[in-house]
């Protein structure tokens, strides 16, 4: 079966946002030239402000089926460029003459590609998403891939040592910051084959935009989450561990309180409790002040929904 997304699972086809926004629509065309020029992208920020997003709606543009592989540490080369996976055997016996029996065995390893090696070969846009997230060694397979477009088969006990990579392959890598738990520092020599777009936080306005382009609340009520989220992430403190509630938060809430027809109102308390819920675990990791002082301002920011 091909790694490789099917249509219907590649997401965010026709975003609202990213046709509106003059910013946006910028990232994306100078994103799309750098892609077709042969320089491999790289989106870095912090969760939820929508990398992988604008990572797949890039990849969509390309017209080349899309793969995606998420960096984990346990990643390694055989996963990326695949193994033998067994013996495949064949046997024969021919009993035409009843006393004579002749068998015959055919025994052949048999080999599955990795995702990388698939993508490779078929030029397809490889989205490595949370590439720091890999052991730099597991990494450093990218090194020959970007600058001699070969993908190097050491290790593997196949025939050719390397295949040439397809000239419509390419990649766009996203990471978090560097600070972030269980993430190595990249490698700078892979870093410096990449051209890295640092992406922040949504303004207002785009986050209504993905609010209302994702779920089904109204502009209004997309106006009010996202304004108490923002206003909930002003909160924050200290900058560590995230920078509070992000896009996701937004989104989490505009989908509970449609789906369960909670009024998104100040005065309501089961919408209380839900917004609570949704944003208090990232905004205490990213404050300082005591819980009861944190909830007390919190729950004013809550009752200046209308
Ligand atoms: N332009 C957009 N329009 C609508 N929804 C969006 C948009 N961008 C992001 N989202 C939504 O916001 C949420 C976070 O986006 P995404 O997963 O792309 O962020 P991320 O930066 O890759 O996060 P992480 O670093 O945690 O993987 C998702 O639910 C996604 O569908």
């Amino acid at each position: 079966m091909t790694q490789a997304l099917e249509k219907n699972q590649q997401k965010s086809m026709n975003n609202e946002l990213y046709k509106q926004s003059s910013y946006y629509k910028g990232l994306i065309k100078r994103s799309l030239r750098y892609l077709s020029s042969g320089y491999p992208i790289h989106f870095t920020g912090e969760s939820g402000i929508g990398k992988t997003t604008l990572a797949l709606h890039i990849a969509n543009q390309r017209k080349r089926p899309v793969m995606l592989i998420n960096g984990n540490k346990d990643l390694s080369n055989k996963d990326l460029i695949g193994a033998f996976t067994g013996y495949k055997s064949n046997k024969v016996k021919d009993n035409f003459v009843r006393t004579v029996h002749k068998t015959e065995e055919n025994v052949t390893e048999s080999w599955v590609d990795g995702r990388l090696l698939e993508a490779v070969k078929n030029g397809y846009t490889l989205i490595y998403d949370e590439f720091t997230r890999s052991q730099p060694e597991t990494n450093n397979i990218f090194l020959p891939i970007l600058e001699e477009r070969i993908l190097p088969l050491y290790g593997t006990k196949r025939k050719n040592s390397y295949v040439n990579v397809h000239p419509d392959f390419t990649v766009i890598f996203t990471s978090n910051p560097d600070e972030y738990a269980g993430v190595f520092r990249s490698q700078d020599a892979l870093l410096d084959r990449m051209i890295t777009l640092p992406l922040d936080q949504m303004d207002e306005e785009s986050e209504i935009k993905a609010v209302t382009s994702k779920t089904n609340v109204t502009k209004a009520e997309a106006v009010a989450i996202v304004e108490f989220v923002s206003r909930a992430r002003n909160l924050c403190s200290v900058k560590q561990n995230g920078s509070g509630p992000s896009l996701r938060a937004s989104i989490m809430i505009a989908e509970m309180a449609k789906r369960y027809k909670i009024p998104i109102e100040g005065s309501n308390d089961e919408f209380w409790d839900l917004c609570f819920d949704i944003v208090w675990f990232p905004l205490q990791a990213c404050s300082d002040r005591a819980d009861d002082r944190l909830a007390t301002k919190l729950y004013t920011e809550f009752k200046k929904i209308k």
